[in-house]
C-alpha cells in the first residue's frame, strides 16, 4: 500500500510465556476498512490495541503517518489518542446522564473546544448517521442500534484519522447489526479516515474492504475484496 496511514510492523507482544503476537504486519489508508477475525484468544484485541497505541509491543513499530507512535511518552501518546484515533466498543460506553448531543460533543471538549460549539459541531453528524431528531435524548432513552450510532458519531466527532470498533454489533440483533456496520463503514471512509475493526461475524466483517484473519498471534489470511 503506498503511504498508509496507519501501519504496525513486525509487532511481536508477549504476556509472559503466552505469545499473543508473533510478528504481525498490518496496514491501512485513508477511506480504507479492515476486518480483524480469528477465534477467541487468537490477538484480535491486542493487535487493535497495538495499533491504537493503548498496547505498547515489545517488538516493532506502529506508525501513524509515518511517525513511530509506540516510542512517544505515554502523555503525548494519550493527547494523539484523543485528536487523531476515534473508538467504538461493544457497549457504547456513553454517559448515561448525558444527552445524546453532549455524549457526541465530549472528546471535543475534551480537546478544549467550548461547550457550545463543541455541542454545534456535534449535532452535524446526528442527520448522516440517521440520527435526526434523538439530539437530546439520554442513552437509557435509545435503542441499542441508535445508542451504538451515536457511539460512532461520537468517534467521528474529533474527525480522527483512524476509527478502531471493537465488536461494534457484538450486542446487536442481525438486522441493527447490518445497518450499524453499513453506517460505520460508510461515514467512516466519507470522513476520509481509517477503520479497523474487531469482529466475530462475518457478514460485519463482509462490509470491509479487506478481512484479516489471526491465528495464534500471526496472520493467517487475508481477504481483498475488491471495492467499487
Ligand atoms: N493483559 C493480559 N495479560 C495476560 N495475558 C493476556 C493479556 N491480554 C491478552 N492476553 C493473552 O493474550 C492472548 C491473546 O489475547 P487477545 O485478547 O488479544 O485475544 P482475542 O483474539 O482478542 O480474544 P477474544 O476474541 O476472546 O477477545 C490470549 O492468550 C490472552 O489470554
Amino acid at each position: 500500500m503506498t503511504n498508509p496511514v496507519l501501519a504496525g510492523l513486525g509487532l511481536v507482544k508477549k504476556y509472559g510465556s503466552t505469545v499473543a503476537l508473533d510478528g504481525v504486519d498490518v496496514s491501512v489508508g485513508a477511506r480504507d476498512s479492515l476486518a480483524i477475525m480469528g477465534p477467541s484468544g487468537s490477538g484480535k484485541s491486542t493487535l487493535l490495541h497495538s495499533l491504537a497505541g493503548i498496547v505498547r509491543p515489545d517488538s516493532g513499530t506502529v506508525l501513524l503517518r509515518g511517525e513511530a507512535i509506540d516510542k512517544l511518552s505515554e502523555e503525548r501518546l494519550s493527547a494523539l489518542r484523543r485528536k487523531r484515533f476515534g473508538f467504538v466498543f461493544q457497549f457504547g460506553q456513553l454517559l448515561p446522564e448525558l444527552p445524546a448531543e453532549e455524549n457526541v460533543a465530549l472528546p471535543l471538549m475534551l480537546e478544549g473546544v467550548p461547550r457550545r460549539q463543541a455541542v454545534e459541531r456535534a449535532r452535524r453528524w446526528f442527520a448522516p448517521l440517521g440520527l435526526d431528531g434523538l439530539e437530546h435524548r439520554r442513552p437509557g432513552q435509545l435503542s441499542g442500534g441508535q445508542a451504538q450510532r451515536v457511539a460512532i458519531a461520537r468517534a467521528l466527532a474529533v474527525e480522527p484519522d483512524v476509527v478502531f470498533a471493537d465488536e461494534p454489533t457484538g450486542a446487536l440483533d442481525q438486522t441493527t447489526s447490518t445497518e450499524v456496520v453499513r453506517l460505520l463503514t460508510s461515514v467512516t471512509r466519507e470522513q476520509g479516515a481509517a477503520l479497523v475493526m474487531v469482529t466475530h461475524d462475518a457478514d460485519v466483517a463482509a462490509h470491509c474492504d479487506r478481512v484479516l484473519q489471526v491465528r495464534d498471534g500471526r496472520i493467517s489470511n487475508y481477504t481483498q475484496f475488491t471495492v467499487a
